[in-house]
């Protein structure tokens, strides 16, 4: 088991350190991994002169499976478009064509208070967004900033293929499939037609899946039944930008986006795992952030790469226990419960395990 951990930027190592640990921990339970440490985002920029050196796209290519901890921050915000450490993660995410996104939102009991929703809304709580991640208006060329008529124009492309919107769509119906047998796509086909494509190419997809109850939802629309009334939802299926946007919002219905992991999974079943959070640069360095999204991704990883089911489980279950035991880093803090820092939380689920 080869893994290329890519701790990043901000938090990200904290959050990292904390992960590896528990992995580590595991390690008696048949998960002998090899971790190969490599520079992307900031770092890399700081290191390399390159948000994504060829040396992290080489070990990139050759590991099993990549654990990312978060890029980005104040810093390299005036850096030069190619330079910024988000073009380090979006050129991972293009390179392994890591096209489906997985992005469970789970409410664990235990922070029904911590949701910003009421508890009677939000208990229960579980649904999968698959979020298309190598296309639409992220990557779309024409792109840039050009002078015309005196003035400054942005521009950007939203495009997607026929066939890039049937392989997101295949993975959201089989998804559904071993779920609630319910997707709901979302699209945006009243203003824009790359969304009208997506929406016909999903009913012609929904022929190969009688089983699933396909619906249809304005992305403005989604955006407001996702706090009136979540649970209608099971799985959900939509471009790249309205995918990043819905996740974290989503994130909020399960006490804090320090909660929310994520996979991303190419063709052929390779896998990058990250939290959905980014690399908050407002607490780095604090010891303070949450690790549960990135252990949760830590379970995705052992799971979907390797195939070590049980071992995913042991994971989930001591983060169910060290929250049902009462320990609570800041973002899903509430009187009552013990506030601990991001070492002291690796701590208690090592202990759980
Ligand atoms: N996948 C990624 O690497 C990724 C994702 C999103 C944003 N970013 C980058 O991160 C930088 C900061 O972006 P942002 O502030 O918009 O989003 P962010 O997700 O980093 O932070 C948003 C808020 O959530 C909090 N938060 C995030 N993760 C947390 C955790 N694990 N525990 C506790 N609190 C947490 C932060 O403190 C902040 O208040 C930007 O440069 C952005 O481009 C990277
Ligand atoms: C950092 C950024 C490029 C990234 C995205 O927009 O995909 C992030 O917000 C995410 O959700 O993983
Ligand atoms: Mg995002």
């Amino acid at each position: 088991m080869k893994i290329c951990v890519l701790p990043g930027d901000g938090i990200g190592p904290e959050i990292m350190d904390q992960t590896l640990r528990v992995l580590e921990a595991l390690r008696g339970d048949g998960v002998n991994f090899e971790a190969e440490f490599a520079l992307v985002g900031g770092a890399a920029v700081d290191a390399t002169g390159s948000p994504l050196p060829e040396a992290t796209v080489k070990l990139a290519d050759e590991a099993d499976a990549l654990l990312l901890g978060a890029v980005g921050g104040p810093k390299w915000d005036n850096y030069p478009r190619d330079q910024r450490p988000e073009r380090g993660l979006l050129g991972i995410r293009k390179q392994l064509e890591l096209f489906a996104n997985l992005r469970p939102a789970i409410l664990y009991p235990e922070l029904a208070n911590a949701s910003s929703l009421k508890p009677e809304i939000v208990s229960g709580l579980d649904i999968l967004i698959v979020r298309e991640l190598t296309g639409d208006i992220y990557f779309g060329q024409p792109r840039g900033i050009r002078e015309e008529n005196g003035e400054r124009v942005g521009f950007n492309t939203m495009i997607y293929s026929e066939s890039e919107i049937r392989r997101i769509g295949k993975v959201a119906f089989e998804a559904a499939r071993k779920r609630d047998k319910k997707l709901c796509s979302v699209d945006k086909m009243n203003v824009l037609e790359t969304t009208q494509l997506w929406r016909d190419v999903m009913i012609e997809l929904s022929a190969d899946y009688p089983d699933v109850e396909l619906s249809h939802m304005l992305v403005d629309n989604a955006a407001m039944q996702l706090v009136r009334a979540p649970k209608q939802f099971d799985v959900m299926v939509t471009g790249n930008m309205f995918g990043d946007i819905l996740s974290d919002e989503a994130s909020m219905l399960t006490g804090s986006i320090g909660m929310l992991p994520s996979a991303s999974l190419n063709a052929a079943g390779k896998g990058m795992y990250e939290p959905s959070h980014g690399s908050a640069p407002d607490i780095a360095g604090k010891d303070i952030a949450n690790p549960l999204a990135t252990m949760l991704s830590a379970a995705m990883m052992l799971r979907y790469s390797f195939n070590l089911e049980t071992q995913a489980a042991r994971i989930e279950t001591a983060v169910k226990k060290v929250l049902a035991a009462g320990y609570r880093t800041g973002d899903i803090y509430e009187p009552g419960t013990r506030r601990v820092g991001t070492k002291e939380m690796g701590d208690a689920v090592i202990a759980a395990l």
